[in-house]
């Protein structure tokens, strides 16, 4: 652990110098990981595992999409992969990743082979929190532990692949070894974290539900629609409204914020711009503000779960949301980064 200062708050994170990959080796060495699921965080954790040597095997519902891919990605059949109940009786470190509402689904079926001492994972604290609607109250002689990567599974595969690692909260959930938070490091490292900080079950699943649904993914895209919706509206053609709203941020400004943070981004631009951003930044904090307040609350009620578990135990749940990316797709807006990203010059 090291108690790093965050402005002015002190936190204990622990880095890959305090927790080394051959120590997490050394944690894991006798257990068999089985990673249950193959969508998006599946392959990334598993890959890495892989490659850094566990003995990892993958639990997957035969013939769909997800079971195709494994296959493609060098897991054998009856070897290295299985189906989801043979995974979890193999194991003795099961990691849920599943999506969230397959998980209740799966969850009798797997729950019968989590037996005393073995390891149960997860990547969201969302099904452990939400168990008076999920149905999932692990057994008390399991050790329960989360890891979530703050980022998507496909860029955790590609910073390992470059060195580089995202970084992951955890959390123990119940200790019924005493091993149970050593386990959920080993497992955090071996899967390619940058640093770990702590959490809880609810505090990750709250935190997460709010990022995904505001800056990170909704108040981002909502953002973009209505600057590039009023740039249109008063005469500028998509190639200015689209390079003022979403390429000189992705292609410019991003980087240098996360190179160096916001004031650093500012510092590269102009003291027109600078003067004018700093005018406006309060704004849209105000303005924004209120709507994060209304969304954590819809987080904490369990109405941003309910949503989600409702809508995802449908069977035709993927069709309904590519329908909707397929219109984010066809926009105007996305039409037109589209184009303007093949225009991109190449070396
Ligand atoms: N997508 C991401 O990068 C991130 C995901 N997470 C969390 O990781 C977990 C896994 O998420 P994703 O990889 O996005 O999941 P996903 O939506 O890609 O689904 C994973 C797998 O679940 C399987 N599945 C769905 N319903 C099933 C059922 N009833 N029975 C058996 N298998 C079923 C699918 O075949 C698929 O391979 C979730 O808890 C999620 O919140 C956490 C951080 C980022
Ligand atoms: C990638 C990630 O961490 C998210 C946005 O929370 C998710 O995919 O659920
Ligand atoms: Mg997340
Ligand atoms: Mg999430």
């Amino acid at each position: 652990m090291a108690t790093i200062n965050f402005g002015g708050v002190l936190e204990n994170v622990v880095k890959r110098d305090e927790f080394p990959l051959g120590k997490a080796q050394e944690v894991l060495k006798n257990e068999t990981v089985a990673v249950i699921g193959y969508g998006v965080q599946g392959p990334g954790q598993a890959l890495n595992l892989r490659d850094n040597e566990v003995n990892v095997i993958v639990g997957q519902r035969k013939g769909t999409g997800s079971w195709k891919k494994a296959l493609a990605d060098g897991w054998e059949e009856g070897k290295t992969l299985f189906t989801v109940e043979e995974a979890c009786d193999k194991a003795t470190v099961v990691m849920n990743l599943l999506s969230d509402a397959g998980q209740i689904q799966a969850w009798e079926g797997m729950k019968k082979h989590l037996t005393k001492g073995k390891t149960l994972y997860f990547s969201h604290g969302f099904g452990v929190t939400f168990h008076e609607k999920t149905g999932i109250v692990p057994p008390a002689d399991v050790d329960v532990v989360l890891v979530a990567p703050k980022g998507s599974g496909t860029s955790l595969r590609s910073l390992f692949l470059s060195g580089q690692g995202l970084n992951s909260s955890y959390a123990v959930f119940q200790d019924a070894t005493g091993k149970a938070a050593e386990r959920a490091l080993a497992l955090g490292i071996a899967i390619g974290s940058g640093y770990l900080f702590e959490t809880t079950f609810q505090k990750e699943v709250y935190s997460d539900l709010t990022g995904e649904r505001g800056v990170l993914m909704g108040a981002v895209a909502g953002i973009f629609e209505a600057q590039f919706n009023v740039l249109r509206q008063r005469g500028h053609s998509p190639s200015e409204a689209f390079n003022e709203t979403v390429e000189e941020f992705t292609q410019s400004l991003m980087p240098l914020i996360a190179e160096n943070g916001m004031d650093w981004m500012f510092a590269n631009c102009s003291t027109t711009a600078q003067r004018g951003a700093l005018d406006w930044k309060g704004k849209f904090r105000e303005a924004t503000e209120p709507v994060l307040n209304e969304l954590y609350d819809s987080v904490v009620s369990g109405k941003e779960a309910e949503i989600v578990i409702e809508a995802n135990s449908k069977a035709d749940y993927r069709n309904k949301l590519e329908e909707e990316l397929n219109e984010m797709h066809s926009s105007e807006l996305w039409q037109t980064g589209l184009e303007v990203r093949k225009l991109r010059p190449t070396k």
